[in-house]
């Protein structure tokens, strides 16, 4: 007998047919948080999404998070994690630490993958050149080994995609000097989306959505333009890591990116229904002059 998970998969994808035709061999960079990798069984889901988007066509590039686990590991090493409007501190060991977990991380999703039979390469941004930074401030205060993306070279990312191999990067940079920085993930992954025109740009995390209260998973707003989004930054409606979150799909829909989406990452199917139902399941963030209210499959 076929598991009902698998028919319900069916059947949402049934329905997005000729979406899946129309997007064919598109390119869609999937942000997958660290708060969204709670348990194996949720990133063993968000894996099998992204291989299925992989294997009805599309071509996915993974950029993964991992902050909590290198929040543990720090705690391990008997250092304190310490953070700056979102961004952690990362002196000299502690940047030792979140490069050799965020690899940990890296391979983890990368064998994840090949277990349901699909090649994936993992690779940090400073192979090929991949990720350029330079050190980054937070209101003029140091902040230690913290890179802002100021170049990307997607020449590698395209080698794999060409080769068939779904890539998964680990948001690690390099300055001009060949230094390793520590890069916010969802920097990483609006700087590979807007480099490359990606089609998608689905930023996965532990919250259904934008919210207008953030403490009421029903207040969830499904679709956002680009000026309403700047205005509820403006008036306080999202906080905490949620405003660079918001400001990175702003700034992606500005620079070339139709659809930007956030969404929830410990929910099952969580990329499946968000790109390929009306619905949809998180928030969808479009240029002003969208047409609203009718995703149309996300157009
Ligand atoms: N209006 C809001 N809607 C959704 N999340 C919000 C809002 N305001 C603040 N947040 C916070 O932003 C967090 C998401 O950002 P962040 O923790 O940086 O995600 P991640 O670690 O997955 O990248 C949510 O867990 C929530 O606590
Ligand atoms: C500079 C900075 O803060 N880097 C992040 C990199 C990992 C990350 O962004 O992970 P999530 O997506 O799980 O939050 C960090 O050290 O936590």
């Amino acid at each position: 007998m076929i598991k009902q998970e698998y028919l319900d998969k069916a059947a949402v994808l049934i329905e997005a047919l000729p979406y899946i035709q129309r997007f064919n061999r598109k390119i869609m960079v999937v942000k997958y948080g660290g708060s969204a990798m709670i348990d194996e069984k949720l990133k063993k889901n968000v894996i099998a999404d992204v291989v299925l988007l992989k294997l009805v066509g599309f071509k996915p590039i993974i950029v993964h998070g991992g902050g909590k686990e290198i929040s543990r590991w720090v705690g391990m090493v008997g250092m304190e994690p310490h953070f700056v409007n979102g961004l952690r501190v990362t002196d000299e060991d502690t940047m030792e630490v979140a490069e050799m977990v965020l690899n940990k991380v890296n391979k983890e999703l990368v064998s994840m993958v090949q277990a349901l039979g699909v090649k994936a390469v993992g690779i940090s941004g400073k192979d090929g050149c991949l990720l350029g930074c330079r050190k980054k401030t937070s209101g003029g205060q140091d902040i230690g080994y913290v890179g802002d993306v100021t170049h990307v070279d997607p020449k590698i990312l395209y080698d794999l995609l060409e080769k068939d191999f779904l890539p998964v990067v680990c948001p690690i940079g390099m300055d001009d000097h060949f230094h390793s920085y520590n890069i916010n993930a969802d920097d990483a992954a609006s700087a590979i989306a807007e480099s490359m025109q990606a089609e998608k740009l689905a930023f996965l995390s532990d919250i259904e959505g934008v919210l207008r209260d953030k403490d009421d998973p029903s207040s969830l707003i499904s679709e956002l333009t680009v000026s309403e989004a700047e205005e509820l930054i403006r008036e306080g409606v999202v906080g905490g890591g949620m405003i660079p979150k918001l400001q990175n799909c702003i700034d992606a829909i500005n620079r070339g990116i139709s659809r930007v989406h956030i969404l929830d990452g410990r929910i099952p199917h969580c990329l499946l229904l968000e790109f390929f139902t009306n619905e949809g399941i998180g928030t969808a963030i479009m240029k002003d002059e969208s047409q609203k209210f009718n995703r149309e499959f996300q157009k």
